[in-house]
């Protein structure tokens, strides 16, 4: 999209969620710099008025910015002339029965821009354009079908607008939704391509001969002939991350999520293409080439994390125009985005002990498969069956809080998490529209380490190799920025804005008023830069606090428990394995922060 290019590269605005079009989250903004970020003030805040997790960020296109809210997914145009005045505010009329069916707090990752609209994806899987002037709905559309009768669909994704088309992705894989992604147009709603992640070809939109993995044609009807039966039919593959574009090869890439159920032994077979890497043309959305990262899943390793792309990037001696992927499953993989050939695959912390390695060999049967360690295989392990110490848990090393990359350093800053878990898998049958996990799990900090649960690190996706990494207590659960003042912010979960040094240096914090799982971004305005984030404790880490499913005294109890103190209640036992397993293993987050949606800007004293 023109308009949207010429938009982002104007660095004063934030036009797209990720910031541009490569997923960099990188500001050529340099005001606030690596020297006086130490003196960063609040200049104004903005409650959005809901509580619960709050993901992504604002946009900023010139005078507005623009602000979103989990469900009901209040979205707020500000007039940034004003501090920050209201100019419309948009608030869909959503069933609220849907927030029973998602899985990880009732979060949206952000609206996106284009053709003069707001797009919005509702938790509700209604997609509206909103004149971004007035506020008014110019169109609307429905992406699936949630509660009344429907399959457990649910929207949580930020759309990306590419061309004269928008993508919206589905959430769902903890109720057999079968993912899919669809490109809408721009001007009307209507759909341009619509492709699943499982099932025959004509609605993968793959070509058996044309579609390669690591170079080799998939073969004909690989999202059926990977399963038994028709379990493709709700076998998950949902699409609920981030999405990339490149212009200059036409491809949109993004990741697909787990198989469904969480129970391995009840689906044999490779389960392609869930926890899947794709590239499809922008113009019919066939795909040129897919990865797939975990065949056969057994942790609940969901592929959605973003792609970073970089261009020229020195892999031995050969500048590659690479896509860089941080996988839930523990591996930060390199490919060249041309082809999807595997360049680099290494694990970015060192508890991963799932999988020994990935098979570079080309020549290897095994080529671009994780060797499983048996003694970590849910699937060998078998039903009923408590198979501990995974690492990491199956919230992975990361999730879908995106790292930055920052171009001055040839580095990336990642937000991870430090988790390992427990997971025993059991026999779960298919209903529509009810939960299909099939598996308990309970979390906990990766043991004989510093014994937080997160870490935020550098990465050298050439080599493979962690740079530097900086504990934290918390998964790291927000969106990184790195910008050209040689600056690198983060949030973490008790409700600090972060900003540190090339080198990790923490050169400022602030505590703002609720844990962050936001993403920070930059603007400028009348010729000032400023740092903008959302606050609002959630996501499926903060699950414990935003769902209520743990008050402080239950916090308190069964961080007693776990410190071995006294003997855990019945009750108590339950807690650890609620959440998906969230809800024990973050209980201290209790400790340290409660619900709140805000947004703080920063800047400069005058
Ligand atoms: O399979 C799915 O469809 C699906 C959806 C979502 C979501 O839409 O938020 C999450 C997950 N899975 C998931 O596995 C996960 O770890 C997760 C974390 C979060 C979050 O916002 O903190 N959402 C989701």
């Amino acid at each position: 999209n023109d308009e949207v290019q010429k938009l982002i590269s104007d660095s004063k605005n934030w036009a797209i969620p990720t910031g541009d079009y490569a997923n960099t989250r990188f500001s050529k903004l340099n005001q606030i710099n690596k020297d006086n970020v130490k003196n960063l003030q609040v200049k104004w805040t903005f409650s959005t008025g809901v509580l619960r997790g709050h993901e992504g960020g604002p946009l900023v296109i010139g005078d507005v910015m623009y602000v979103h809210a989990p469900f009901p997914n209040t979205v707020y145009a500000l007039d940034l002339n004003n501090d920050g005045k209201i100019l419309w505010k948009y608030e869909p009329k959503q069933d609220p029965n849907v927030i029973a069916i998602m899985c990880c707090d009732t979060v949206n990752r952000g609206v996106a821009y284009g053709d003069g609209k707001i797009i919005l994806n509702q938790a509700d899987t209604t997609v509206v354009a909103l004149d971004a002037k007035t506020g008014k709905v110019v169109w609307s559309v429905k992406n699936g079908e949630d509660t009344a009768g429907g399959k457990g669909e649910s929207g949580t994704s930020a759309p990306m607008v590419f061309k004269d088309k928008v993508l919206i992705g589905i959430s769902g894989g903890e109720y057999g939704v079968r993912g899919h992604v669809t490109a809408y147009n721009l001007k009307d709603g209507t759909v341009a391509w619509k492709a699943y992640s499982t099932g025959p070809d004509a609605e993968t939109l793959m070509d058996g001969e044309k579609t390669t993995q690591l170079g080799k044609p998939v073969g004909k009807d690989s999202g059926v002939t990977s399963w038994e039966g028709e379990q493709w039919k709700q076998g998950g593959g949902t699409t609920w991350g981030w999405y990339a574009f490149d212009p200059k090869l036409n491809l949109v890439y993004y990741g697909t999520g787990n198989p469904s159920t969480w129970n391995p032994v009840q689906r044999p077979g490779d389960n392609k293409w869930s926890m899947t890497i794709f590239a499809r043309d922008a113009d019919t959305g066939m795909a040129k080439w897919v990865y797939q990262m975990t065949p056969h899943d057994e942790w609940d390793f969901d592929g959605v994390n973003e792609m970073i792309l970089v261009d020229g990037m020195d892999i031995s001696g050969q500048k590659r125009d690479v896509l860089v992927h941080f996988d839930r499953n523990g591996f930060a993989y390199t490919l060249d985005r041309g082809n999807g050939e595997l360049l680099v695959a290494k694990k970015y912390d060192p508890a991963v002990n799932w999988a020994t390695e990935v098979v570079m060999d080309p020549k290897s049967k095994e080529y671009g498969r994780p060797q499983v360690v048996a003694k970590y295989s849910t699937q060998q392990n078998g039903e009923d069956t408590n198979t501990t110490g995974v690492c990491p848990a199956a919230l992975g090393t990361k999730d879908q809080q995106p790292a930055t990359y920052s171009p001055k350093t040839g580095l990336f800053y990642v937000p991870t998490n430090h988790v390992c878990m427990d997971y025993e898998p059991y026999q779960v049958s298919y209903t529509a529209g009810q939960p299909y996990v099939g598996a308990t799990v309970s979390m906990y900090p990766a043991p004989n380490s510093h014994g937080g649960m997160g870490n935020f690190i550098a990465w050298d996706a050439a080599k493979g190799e962690i740079v530097w990494s900086k504990p934290e207590q918390f998964s790291v659960w927000s969106g990184a920025l790195s910008t050209d003042g040689d600056v690198i912010f983060y949030g973490t979960l008790e409700g600090y804005i972060k900003a540190v040094d090339k080198d990790g240096k923490e050169l400022y914090k602030f505590k703002t008023p609720s844990g962050i799982i936001g993403n920070i971004n930059t603007f400028e305005h009348k010729g000032k830069q400023y740092v903008a984030v959302l606050s609002g404790v959630g996501g499926w880490a903060g699950i414990g606090l935003a769902g209520g499913l743990l008050g402080a005294e239950g916090a308190a109890a069964w961080q007693q428990a776990v410190a071995g103190q006294k003997a855990p209640t019945e009750e108590e036992k339950s807690i650890s394995t609620a959440g998906l397993g969230a809800v024990g293993g973050y209980a201290a987050l209790a400790d340290y922060t409660t619900l709140g949606g805000q947004l703080t800007v920063f800047g400069l004293p005058d």
